[in-house]
């Protein structure tokens, strides 16, 4: 399990951890950490000695962690540079350590074009600008020098945060660095894994300052690993029959969109449920395609005993969303189910609720505009979960797992591509995580699993080329087996 942490706890876990260790300890593990990492990159580009690193230096302790850096690398006889942008309130040690070691140190603004100069002709930029003490995006002095950086070819390595992205949410606020490689201390921060900062940040590393130790058991976001998945794959026993692992019941497609039906039925056969049972006005397609499928028109509470529904995809204006919410048993609701969708309703419930809206879906529910859900997912994904008192799975670039019990951490799904953004992909994977459920995994753990194993089956039968929903669905049974194998 990978987990992130908000700056505040990341704050207090760092003082407690300072009071053990005498000054600039902490400091000095990351300045370590990050010059390795840079030697490294310089490397496989050709060599530390002689290559030219320019550091982009704020009025804070990123700076700080740069300018260290920088020094160990000035004295493997690399040409470091400075570029200060609150000359007068740059760290002082690490200036005194970057002079010591013979690097040179340029302002910025400055009248000469310097700066501009040092930056074109970079291998290496290493962006010490702001890290957990950023806010409100980059500054308008800092926009042309990060222009500079992207126009050049030097490899970019962000100190703990791109500068200019917001830490605990992930928004970008403005403009912001874009890096190949953060490299972050402690813990990473929630910007390191939800979108759009995640885009931001390249490939993240992460280096240990010893704050482990100190950090809370629960933190404010995980996002689960093989293993992790291994465990919660629900697996069948001698004792098993088609019943006790579970029927899942799917409520979805319409005259008009019957292929949302065969999507969410393809899903819930690669779930984990024993059986299928597929109620609506599309059976002939279902079972033209899945034979092994459990067929009813309907109505819900006419077509025999489940142990989760899925209810919503293509159902168009078909009824049966009451129906299903009206049930005993966990239910998922997903796209044309959510229209309207009534949060008394779902509060009362005693059986849980997941509720799985894309971005527009949700902003309909929230009722803001979609782009302000994209673009603070976190913060949409919490206030679903507590209005509708249900678990909530947003889907997108980054897909959230919100419990209405705020105790738990969000979770993140890791795995996924961008190909995922095609078609009745979300149809498959509200039917294979409702299967999940009916297999007895909770709303958290079957939202979670199922985004994996759905990323994972996308991005297996992707392979760097379009796929096509059905095509994820049939990949299912590989991701599982690849995840499975880990246990
Ligand atoms: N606290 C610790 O124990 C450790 C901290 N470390 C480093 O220290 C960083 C945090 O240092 P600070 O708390 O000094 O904060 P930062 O260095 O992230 O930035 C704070 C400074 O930037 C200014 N600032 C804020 N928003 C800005 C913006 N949008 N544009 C330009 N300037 C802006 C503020 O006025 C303040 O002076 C971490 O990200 C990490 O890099 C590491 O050295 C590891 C140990
Ligand atoms: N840019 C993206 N990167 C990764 N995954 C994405 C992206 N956009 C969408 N997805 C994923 O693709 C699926 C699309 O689901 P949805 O929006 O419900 O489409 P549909 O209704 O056509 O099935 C979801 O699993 C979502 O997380
Ligand atoms: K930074």
């Amino acid at each position: 399990m990978r987990t992130a942490y908000s700056v505040e706890t990341v704050r207090t876990a760092e003082r407690e951890l300072m009071d053990r260790l005498p000054d600039g300890v902490l400091m000095q593990r990351a300045a370590a950490g990050l010059a390795a990492a840079c030697a490294d990159l310089l490397r496989r580009r050709g060599r530390v000695y002689g290559a030219r690193v320019v550091l982009l230096v704020g009025s804070g302790d990123n700076g700080g962690d740069a300018l260290y850096a920088g020094a160990r690398l000035a004295r493997r006889g690399a040409g470091v540079t400075a570029v200060l942008l609150a000359a007068g309130r740059a760290h002082e040690g690490g200036l005194a350590a970057l002079s010591g070691a013979g690097g040179r140190v340029v302002e910025h603004p400055s009248d000469t074009s310097a700066p501009f100069d040092v930056l074109a002709a970079a291998d290496l930029v290493v962006d010490g600008i702001t890290g957990i003490g950023g806010r409100g995006g980059l500054r308008p002095d800092a926009v042309p020098l990060a222009r500079a950086v992207h126009e050049s070819d030097a490899v970019v390595v962000a100190v703990d945060l791109p500068s200019g992205v917001e830490a605990d949410s992930g928004e970008v606020v403005g403009e912001a660095l874009r890096a190949d490689v953060t490299l972050t201390f402690g813990t990473y921060k929630p910007a390191h894994l939800i979108d759009p900062a995640r885009e931001y940040a390249g490939a993240v590393g992460l280096v240990d300052i010893g704050l482990g130790a100190v950090l809370p058991p629960v933190a404010e976001l995980e996002a689960l690993q093989h293993a992790d998945v291994a465990r919660l794959l629900p697996v069948p026993t001698g004792e098993s029959d088609k019943y006790r692992r579970g029927v899942v019941g799917v409520v979805a497609g319409s005259a008009r969109y019957p292929g949302a039906a065969v999507l969410a039925v393809a899903g819930a056969l690669h779930g984990g449920a024993g059986a299928v049972r597929y109620v609506g006005p599309a059976g002939d397609a279902v079972i033209a395609r899945f034979p092994e499928t459990l067929v009813h028109a309907g109505p819900p509470a006419k077509a025999g005993r489940v142990q989760a529904w899925v209810v919503g995809p293509g159902l168009g204006e078909e009824p049966g969303v009451r129906d299903a919410l009206a049930s005993d048993v966990p239910v998922l609701v997903d796209a044309d189910g959510l229209r309207g969708l009534n949060a008394k309703v779902v509060r009362a419930r005693k059986a849980p609720t997941l509720l799985t809206p894309h971005a527009g879906e949700a902003a309909a529910l929230l009722e803001v505009p979609r782009e302000e859900v994209e673009s603070a997912r976190l913060t949409a994904v919490r206030e679903l979960a507590a209005r509708y008192g249900a678990t909530v799975l947003l889907k997108g670039s980054t897909t959230l797992v919100a419990d209405p019990d705020t105790a738990l951490p969000v979770r993140v799904n890791p795995t996924g591509t961008p190909w995922l953004a095609t078609a009745g992909s979300g149809d498959v994977l509200s039917g294979l995580t409702g299967s999940l459920l009916a297999a007895g995994l909770g709303a958290r753990d079957a939202g979670s699993v199922g985004a994996y194993l759905h990323g994972l089956a996308a991005r297996s039968a992707a392979r760097g080329a379009p796929v096509s929903a059905e095509d994820v669905g049939a990949a299912l049974r590989v991701a599982w087996r690849d995840v499975s194998e880990e246990a």
